[in-house]
């Protein structure tokens, strides 16, 4: 199965050439602003705030394994509190938070590492959560066409809690549900087995 344009992996960005564009564009974006990095304790810290973006931009590659569902089980799998860290497109600053992801089986089940694999590929790039919360359920959805699927993230957006509106400790939760997951009595269960 080929994967889907819009899903596919972000691109790894720390390559030694790149990581020394990064850090001689980060000591210029930190001299514009009047930090003053010419001193022996902040010497280094355009390199590490290259490495430190380069970190939070780049996901691991995965392989994807799926097992045939010999046991024909059909009831829900939810994997909780999967960590969440991505950046937000707009301000390029961390959010962080948590994401459960679950899903009915079809013809093939997933390995459980491979749920919190997913999460991270797609958070490792300039994201809104909602797109994030709806790319982590298409891609399971194409990748394994379960019965159902349902993500949903929680996380605090440090663009509205430390600048900005300083709304300390606001958090934001979205879902994306597919399939039977939509529905009645199993997005319920869904639902209250997150919490
Ligand atoms: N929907 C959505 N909005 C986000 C996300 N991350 C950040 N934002 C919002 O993106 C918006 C950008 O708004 P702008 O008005 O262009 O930026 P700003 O002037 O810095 O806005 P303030 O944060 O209100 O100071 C802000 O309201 C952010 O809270 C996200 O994941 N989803
Ligand atoms: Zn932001």
């Amino acid at each position: 199965m080929t994967t889907h344009p819009d899903l596919a992996p972000a691109p790894v960005l720390a390559t030694a050439d790149r990581l020394d564009q990064a850090t001689r564009a980060a000591g210029a974006f930190l001299a514009a602003l009047g930090v003053d990095c010419d001193n022996e304790s902040m010497a280094r810290s355009p390199r590490r705030m290259a490495q430190a973006y380069a970190a939070m931009l780049t996901s691991r590659p995965f392989e994807m394994t799926t097992f045939d569902n010999d046991e024909g089980y059909d009831e829900l799998v939810l994997v909780r509190s999967i960590p969440v860290q991505s950046v937000c497109e707009h301000h390029l600053l961390p959010f962080t938070g948590q994401a459960h992801v679950g899903y009915l089986p079809g013809q093939r089940i997933l390995g459980l590492s491979k749920f919190a694999r997913v999460v991270e590929m797609f958070a490792r790039r300039p994201q809104v959560q909602e797109r994030l919360t709806q790319q982590i359920a298409e891609w399971i959805d194409h990748e394994l066409a379960p019965r159902g699927v349902g993500v949903v993230i929680e996380a605090e957006h440090t663009c509205m809690t430390l600048r900005g509106v300083r709304a300390v400790g606001a958090t934001t939760r979205t879902s994306a549900l597919r399939g039977a997951l939509r529905d009645g009595a199993t997005r319920a269960e869904f639902l209250s087995l997150i919490h």
